[in-house]
């Protein structure tokens, strides 16, 4: 029979940008910022506290979405855990496209993993995977939050098949994140039921060359992140972001909508990046990130 070890553990859970350009869905890359969550078992109910990004907006009972799922998980597991305190210190932009939901649907599953003595052995990191996949929706963002680096993910027959790769060493993502946020449930809404032939065999091949160009080709990542298949349908929804990518592009600047945006990913040199930071337009907030090779860690607090 499991049960709570009764010691608190800390999960870090890195930011994510989702698709990449061609990558719809599929390609995900961890970024060097993210979320600290520390759970501890107490006598009874819930408590959360919350710093950081998203601190006045989210819930602080069983809706809060690392509670959720990390509650789901121990029922999962069969254990009732009396009473948890959550300690949640948020660095990851809430609704601008840096997987702030993956990373905490991703907490909430490490956590539990860690706080019941045998959660380790009842709950592989496959099983995470399709469990967090199922929970956000598609599988690219928790993949690279999971595992680090740049994750390939793809739908193996109801299981989430992934593949991982280690960035190019030299490159680094500057983030354009704009003041206000889109619900990623609301902009999947905006893409089209099909797509013309030819724009889906163009994605595919820029997708199969971004692989390349993410990992020892940095010179071909122009062409590499060119997108036919969902920037162009969501514009409408983040017209100062699509427009900032057209800029960026046409100055030779591999840039992207970050997920579903409304965050722009330059993909660039890393001795570039504090320029390209510098330079950003008005009402954008810009963050030279780092490409992060480690995934999502729990361990004792
Ligand atoms: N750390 C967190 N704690 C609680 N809820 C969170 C957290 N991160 C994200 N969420 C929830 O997920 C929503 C954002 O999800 P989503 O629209 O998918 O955007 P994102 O691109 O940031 O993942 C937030 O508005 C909030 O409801
Ligand atoms: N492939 C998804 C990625 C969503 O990422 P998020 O960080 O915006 O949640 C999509 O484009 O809808």
């Amino acid at each position: 029979m499991s049960a709570l070890t009764g010691r608190p553990v800390r999960v870090h859970v890195p930011a994510t940008s989702a698709n990449l350009g061609p990558g719809f869905d599929a390609l995900g890359l961890a970024l060097g910022l993210g979320d600290d969550v520390v759970v501890t078992p107490r006598g009874e109910g819930l408590r959360i506290d919350v710093e950081g990004e998203g601190a006045a907006d989210v819930p602080r009972d069983e809706r809060h979405l690392v509670a959720r799922v990390l509650l789901a998980t121990l029922g999962r597991l069969g254990v009732a855990p009396g009473g948890l305190h959550l300690a949640c210190t948020n660095r990851i932009p809430h609704a601008r496209g840096l997987g702030s939901s993956a990373a905490a649907i991703v907490a909430g599953l490490l956590a539990a993993r860690a706080l019941v003595d045998d959660g380790a052995s009842r709950l592989g990191d496959a099983e995470v995977l399709d469990l967090a996949t199922a929970e956000e929706g598609h599988p690219d963002n928790v993949a690279a939050c999971l595992l680090g680096g740049l994750t390939l993910a793809w739908d193996d027959g109801g299981r989430t098949g992934v593949l991982r790769h280690d960035p190019d060493p030299g490159t680094a993502a500057v983030a354009y994140v704009p003041p206000g946020g889109v619900s990623t449930h609301e902009v999947r809404r905006l893409l089209p039921a099909t797509v013309p032939h030819a724009d889906a065999a163009a994605n595919a091949g820029r997708a199969a060359l971004l692989v390349q160009a993410l990992t020892r080709r940095p010179d071909l990542l122009l062409p590499a992140t060119q997108d036919r298949l969902h920037q162009a349908y969501r514009a409408p929804a983040m017209p100062g972001s699509a427009a900032l990518v057209e800029r960026l592009r046409a100055d030779g600047v591999p840039a992207v909508v970050s997920g579903a945006g409304p965050t722009v990913l330059a993909l660039v040199p890393a001795a570039d990046a504090p320029g390209l930071a510098a330079a950003a337009p008005e009402g954008f907030a810009a963050h030279v990130l780092a490409l992060r090779a480690e995934g999502a860690t729990a361990a004792p607090a």
